[in-house]
C-alpha cells in the first residue's frame, strides 16, 4: 500500500539550545532519511511552551505529525520535573485530540547536562521515526475498507 510523502512539523525549545540546536539537525536530517518533509519548525522559548505550539501546527491540514524536541535539565529543586510530567501529560492529550501522531523528543527530566548530551542522537532520531511511522499507518488505516484480516505496519 503507497502513502503519500508524510508531512512533518518540529516544535523546539530554545532553552538549552545548545543540545535542542544538534536535536533539530538530526531530526531534519532522519525525516530526509525517511522520505518524510519537514513542513515548520516551530521555536518556542522552552519546553513549557512546547504543548500550545504543538495545538497551533495540528490544527493545520498541511500537517500529518509533529515532533517535539527539548532538553529538561535537572536544577536545584523538582521545577524540572513538574514542567517534564505536565508537558508529557498535555502531548498526549494533544495526539488523541486531534488524532494526529507525536513524538515525543524531550530529553529528561532528572538528567544532567552531560546525559543530555549523550541522548541527542537518539531522541531525535526516535521521535521522528515514531511519528513518521505512525503517521504512515494512520494514513494507511484511513484506506482500509476490507473487513477481512489486515496487518498495518
Ligand atoms: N529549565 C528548563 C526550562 N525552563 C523554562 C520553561 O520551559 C519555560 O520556558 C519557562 O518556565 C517560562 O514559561 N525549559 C526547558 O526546556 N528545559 C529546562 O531545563
Ligand atoms: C527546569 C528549570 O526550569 C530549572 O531551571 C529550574 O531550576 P531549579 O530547580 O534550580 O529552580
Amino acid at each position: 500500500m503507497q502513502v503519500q510523502s508524510i508531512r512533518v512539523g518540529i516544535v523546539i525549545a530554545e532553552f538549552n539550545y545548545d543540545i535542542t540546536y544538534l536535536m533539530l539537525q538530526r531530526a531534519i536530517s532522519h525525516a530526509e532519511f525517511l522520505g518524510a518533509k519537514v513542513q515548520v519548525i516551530l521555536k518556542v522559548p522552552g519546553s513549557y511552551e512546547i504543548p500550545l505550539a504543538i495545538k497551533q501546527l495540528l490544527k493545520k491540514d498541511y500537517i500529518d505529525c509533529v515532533v517535539a524536541l527539548g532538553a529538561i535539565i535537572k536544577g536545584e529543586t523538582k521545577h524540572d520535573e513538574l514542567i517534564a510530567n505536565q508537558v508529557a501529560r498535555l502531548i498526549s492529550d494533544l495526539e488523541l485530540e486531534y488524532e494526529k501522531p507525536i513524538g515525543l523528543g524531550i530529553i529528561g527530566p532528572g538528567v544532567s547536562h552531560e546525559q543530555a548530551v549523550e541522548r541527542i542522537e537518539e531522541y531525535s532520531t526516535r521521535a521522528v521515526e515514531a511519528s513518521v511511522k505512525m503517521a504512515k499507518r494512520m494514513k494507511k488505516m484511513e484506506m482500509i475498507s476490507s473487513e477481512s484480516t489486515v496487518i498495518i505496519e
